[in-house]
């Protein structure tokens, strides 16, 4: 396993955030994330991430607690793309790109080949060729999401940790994001708030509910009519796609009374 969480919980003062919460990454595949809103699931990224610490249990990499590895493994192993991450708007997208390098270089190397390999490849992964030389001010809010995805790429992770990656993106690039982030050999954690586009491109999925975990496993095991009902609060009707190997959730609307 890569990743891990052992019966984590995370507290702000009183209140429960994440209540023993267990999940293990497994090398080379996607996870998905899924939940209502508030359920835990950027707080649960930002404990993996290591950006804070659980109040209880464990987050561990490669079975090394993560909190004995120092800030710079940590930054060459995990790329976390955030829901919001800010960036500083006088930059142009290849500087802001280039940032991703950072924790590969020391202060006496200079800019190296291998940096600008991986920098070229993360931009055009992100299609972002077009772009690079653009200034971040310029840019629509899913460019800024794909240029935050191309400094992920730069850093040539082996964790990639994903916070919503696909919110603001058309859905051209929702569907070629998804496809690019299941098609690499990393680890990657990935929260998601599209059902169907999780039982496509997911190996395998956990839903929090209330900081819990409530429901694991694989898209078949884990999204079904009863979970889309007592999680999600939708009726749906859930079948093996005709299309694709993945189960596909047809959505019903709201009777009388059960809207809003
Ligand atoms: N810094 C904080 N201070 C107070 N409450 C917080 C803080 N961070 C998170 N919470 C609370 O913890 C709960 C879980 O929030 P979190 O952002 O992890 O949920 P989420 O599943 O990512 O939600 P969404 O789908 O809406 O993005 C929410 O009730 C939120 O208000």
């Amino acid at each position: 396993m890569s990743l891990v969480a052992e019966q984590v919980s995370w507290r702000i003062g009183q209140k429960p955030v994440l209540e023993r919460v267990s999940l293990a990454a497994e090398p080379g595949k996607v996870l998905g994330l899924l939940g209502p809103n508030g359920s835990g699931k950027t707080s649960l990224l930002r404990l993996l991430a290591g950006l804070r610490q659980p109040s209880d249990g464990r987050v561990s990499l490669e079975g090394r607690d993560i909190r004995s590895l120092g800030r710079r493994t940590l930054a060459q192993r995990i790329a976390f793309v955030e829901q919001h991450g800010a960036t500083n708007a006088d930059l142009r997208v290849i500087d802001v790109v280039k940032l991703g390098r950072f924790p590969h270089r020391s202060a006496f190397s200079g800019w190296t080949q291998a940096d600008e390999t991986a920098v070229g490849e993360a931009i055009a992964r992100a299609g972002m060729t077009d772009k690079r030389n653009d200034r971040w001010q310029t840019l629509s809010g899913g460019e800024r999401q794909r240029a935050h995805i191309a400094r992920a790429l730069a850093q040539t992770p082996r964790e990639l940790i994903l916070d919503e990656p696909t919110n603001h993106l058309d859905i051209h690039h929702q569907i070629s994001l998804l496809q690019l982030v299941s098609s690499l050999s990393l680890t990657c954690i990935i929260a998601l708030h599209d059902l169907n586009h999780a039982a496509m491109f997911c190996d395998r999925l956990v839903v929090l509910d209330g900081g819990r975990v409530v429901a694991a496993g694989t898209p078949e095991e884990t999204l079904t009519e009863t979970l889309l009902r007592e999680v999600f609060a939708v009726d749906a009707r859930v079948e093996a796609s005709p299309y694709h190997a993945r189960p596909h959730i047809h959505f019903l609307p709201f009777g009388p009374g059960r809207g809003g």
